[in-house]
């Protein structure tokens, strides 16, 4: 079963009432990243390659705190601390406003016990404006059965 957004909100930190849904809570964007160096998949470990944080403006007459966005692939980091509770798995979906602006969020698994602020594939299909803290996507929760929890590398992740 799917849990509320009122229950989603317990374990998404900072959150505003704007932010819970009826059965997620929105993630904003704080940091887009665009990536330079191949990273690789290997049979046993992976690697991230280099990567380098965006511009928020470039020309003084744009908006300030707005990522100008041309088409091409990025990294977006969520602005939220989530916490997939035990018994729990996570999925995160594109705003639908996005996807109506032709990007994309692309996501994976939300493990069980992963705490940290996570990352998602941001893919421009047409030229956009973000601004940072915009609602992008949406996180929800739905009860799953485990063995163990999350204790992979990105384990608390991005918490300062
Ligand atoms: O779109 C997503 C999906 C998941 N995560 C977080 C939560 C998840 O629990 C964690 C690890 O994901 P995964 O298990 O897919 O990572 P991996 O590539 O298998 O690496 P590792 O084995 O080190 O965990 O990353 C994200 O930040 N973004």
């Amino acid at each position: 079963m799917f849990r509320s957004g009122a229950f989603v909100a317990e374990h998404v930190s900072p959150t505003t009432d704007e932010q819970v849904q009826p059965n997620g809570v929105d993630l904003t964007l704080d940091i887009v990243f665009e990536q330079l160096e191949p990273g690789r998949i290997g049979r046993d470990g992976k690697q991230i390659g280099d990567r380098v944080a965006r511009p928020l403006e470039e020309l003084e007459q744009k908006d300030p705190d707005t990522y100008y966005l041309p088409k091409g692939a990025y990294v977006a980091r969520y602005g939220e601390r989530i916490e997939i509770p035990e018994g729990h798995i996570g999925f995160v979906y594109p705003r639908s406003s996005l996807m109506r602006n032709s990007c994309m969020l692309n996501t994976a698994v939300w493990d069980a016990g992963y705490e940290g602020r996570g990352e998602g594939l941001l893919q421009v299909h047409h030229d956009v404006e973000i601004a940072r803290g915009a609602r992008i996507a949406q996180l929800v929760l739905a009860e799953a059965d485990h063995e163990d929890v999350y204790d992979g590398s990105y384990q608390g992740e991005n918490l300062e």
